[in-house]
């Protein structure tokens, strides 16, 4: 068996998934990993640091690195890079002003080379107060955040609502299924 054999066979025996969530401030991270918890989400304060927290799905234990995404705390992401196997991005579908400011930070946190082996989850969150078409809105963050022009990572573009549910589990599913495909041995 040769040595990339080896390691993938090493990283499913592990079942341990490594999560790295991103985003602008108040998009709704904390509110979606507490919401995956099944915890009490009405009284959730802004993260002043990060928040680590494991979720059980499909056999695995999803490890979710939760950062703070206020300004000032934006050059601190990039201590969580290591070992990351999946960037969850999130925006705020009721902040679409803010979109331009997504782009911007989203470019530079693709720019690391520590997350070359990474891929890329993108949550359009707070979905429940979005009243226009879907469709529509998800092609809009594909242009205004470039992500056609991404070659070197695989992704994925889900809206959702931590407040409703609403494709949560399948955010789940995509991490778990594209991680088997990634490390399964023929
Ligand atoms: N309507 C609606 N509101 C949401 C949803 N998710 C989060 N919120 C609200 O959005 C606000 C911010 O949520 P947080 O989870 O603290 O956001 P965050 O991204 O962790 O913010 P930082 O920790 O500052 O980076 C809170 O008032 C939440 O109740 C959602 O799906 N729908
Ligand atoms: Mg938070």
């Amino acid at each position: 068996m040769g040595l990339l054999s080896i390691i993938r066979k090493q990283k499913l025996k592990e079942k341990e998934i490594r999560v790295l969530m991103l985003g602008l401030d108040n998009s709704g991270k904390t509110t979606i990993v507490k919401s995956l918890l099944h915890k009490d989400i009405k009284a959730i304060s802004p993260t002043m640091g990060f928040n680590i927290d494991t979720v059980n799905y499909g056999g695995f234990n999803i490890n979710i690195w939760d950062i703070g995404g206020q300004t000032s705390l934006r050059t601190f992401w990039y201590n969580y890079f290591e070992k990351t196997d999946f960037l969850v991005w999130v925006i705020d579908a009721s902040s679409l002003h803010r979109l331009s400011e997504n782009f911007t930070e989203f470019e530079k946190v693709l720019q690391e080379d520590r997350i070359a082996g990474c891929e890329l989850l993108i949550l359009i969150n707070k979905i429940d107060t979005y009243n226009g078409d879907q469709k529509k809105l998800k092609k809009h963050v594909v242009e205004t955040l470039q992500l056609d022009k991404i070659r070197n990572h695989k992704w994925q573009l889900l809206c959702c609502s931590a407040y409703s549910g609403e494709n949560l589990q399948d955010a789940l599913n995509w991490i778990v299924r594209s991680y088997e495909n990634k490390y399964y041995i023929l």
